[in-house]
């Protein structure tokens, strides 16, 4: 019987020298470096140089990419006047799809596939994907569009245009570590999905705009508002205990656990759920860190034993929660700090290109003839 890899699980088709994960144990890093101590001592900017160059940066590089970064910010005001023209039913993912490939439109070297042209686009991308999900949100709160600042950092300048409050310094840092958390993680499904484009020799944006798409569903990137939708149909935390068991017991899945290559605990939940405890114990306000704390015992002992343990979406909505971030915000939050695991893995992967193109197994009808449409029944 031939063996199909459903779902291409474990299916190995490139090599890479940015992310490895030993999903067993539980482990991540980039560049061979734990993705704990980027999360205690780097940035979202130098992570996302690291992975572009394959190697940690000099001061004098980080300091010229990170300038790079802040003179890129702006986005066309044409497209802010078209983001701003999007009906307000749109989901905030639909909104990001549509004016990534807008902007597009603008890029001169949009439709340049080399590699200086393909890095270039990929720091615009890196850049601008922050002022146009801070103008999508604000267009869709009816809240004018603020232009981003050149003297905050990436995740500081982010936070300012979406609130068009300056944030402290710990909501700075608390948010670039959800970004270094969520930057990169090896073949998932979005950035697999920006590879297979961009292995028919596509563009850049043709390769972001597909990868969009894939992190949008709930089976991926939309899971992160899919469980802030559970904690507030739990709504207290007495109730979660009853409320997963009923879940398990009818066999549905319950969001922000389990993953294709984790079968522990993701380390990056760890951390998030250790900001969330520390934000929840200070101000003794989230009734949602309490909840997932009771989930999260439910799950590990009814199901850990089948590898089913809390992914990185399980605590990072009450981290973005308690930065005052509503949830319809979350999955474009996560592209935020995608977009450069899907430029520095299609640039990788552009560097020893074949066209992707797997196959199924035929199992359709054989030995059929084409009947006219008058005699079929
Ligand atoms: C950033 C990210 O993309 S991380 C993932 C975010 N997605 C989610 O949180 C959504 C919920 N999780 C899931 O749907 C899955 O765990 C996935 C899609 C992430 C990975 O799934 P797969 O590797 O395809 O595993 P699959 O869906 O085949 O499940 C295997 C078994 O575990 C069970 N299982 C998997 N995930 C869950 C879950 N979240 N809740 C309950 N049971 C689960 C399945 O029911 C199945 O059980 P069975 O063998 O008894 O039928
Ligand atoms: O790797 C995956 O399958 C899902 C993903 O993007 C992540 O966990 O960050």
């Amino acid at each position: 019987m031939t063996n199909i890899a459903k779902g291409l699980e474990g299916v190995l088709f490139t090599e890479s020298k940015l992310t490895f994960i030993n999903g067993s144990e539980g482990i991540l890093t980039h560049l061979g470096i734990p993705i704990q101590e980027w999360a205690q001592s780097s940035t979202f900017e130098e992570l996302s140089l690291a992975l572009l160059n394959g190697q940690l940066p000099s001061a004098a590089e980080l300091a010229a990419f990170d300038a790079h970064l802040k003179a890129n910010r702006a986005i066309p005001e044409k497209l802010v006047e078209e983001i701003a023209s999007f009906p307000r039913t749109v989901a905030p993912m639909q909104a990001l799809r549509t004016a990534v490939s807008y902007l597009g439109l603008f890029d001169p070297q949009a439709e340049e596939t080399s590699e200086a042209a393909r890095r270039d686009i990929s720091i615009r991308l890196i850049a601008q994907f922050s002022t146009i999900i801070a103008a999508i949100a604000r267009s869709r709160e009816g809240q004018p569009v603020v232009a981003p600042r050149s003297d905050l950092t990436h995740a500081g300048n982010f936070l300012y245009m979406l609130t068009g409050k300056e944030p402290s310094a710990e909501q700075t840092r608390l948010f670039d570590i959800a970004l270094v958390l969520h930057a990169d993680h090896g073949m998932n499904a979005s950035t697999f999905t920006a590879i297979a484009t961009s292995s028919t020799l596509s563009d850049m944006y043709s390769c972001v705009v597909s990868a969009i798409g894939a992190l949008k569903g709930p089976l991926h990137g939309g899971a992160n508002e899919a469980v802030m939708d559970m904690l507030d149909e739990v709504g207290v935390p007495e109730k979660a205990e009853a409320y997963i068991n009923a879940k398990l017991d009818a066999k549905e899945k319950i969001m922000g656990v389990g993953h294709r290559v984790y079968k522990y605990f993701d380390p990056r939940s760890r951390v998030l759920r250790d900001y969330a405890e520390v934000v929840a114990n200070k101000e003794g306000k989230s009734n949602y860190y309490q909840i997932l704390e009771t989930i999260e015992k439910v799950v590990v002992d009814r199901i850990g034993s089948k590898g089913i343990y809390p992914n990185v979406d399980f605590y990072s909505g009450t981290v973005y929660s308690d930065l005052g971030i509503g949830k319809e915000y979350f999955t474009p939050i996560f592209a935020l700090a995608r977009i450069s695991g899907w430029c520095a893995s299609v640039m990788e992967y552009a560097r020893d290109n074949r066209l992707l193109r797997p196959d199924a197994v035929y199992t359709g009808a054989t030995d059929a003839h084409y009947v006219k449409l008058q005699d079929r029944i």
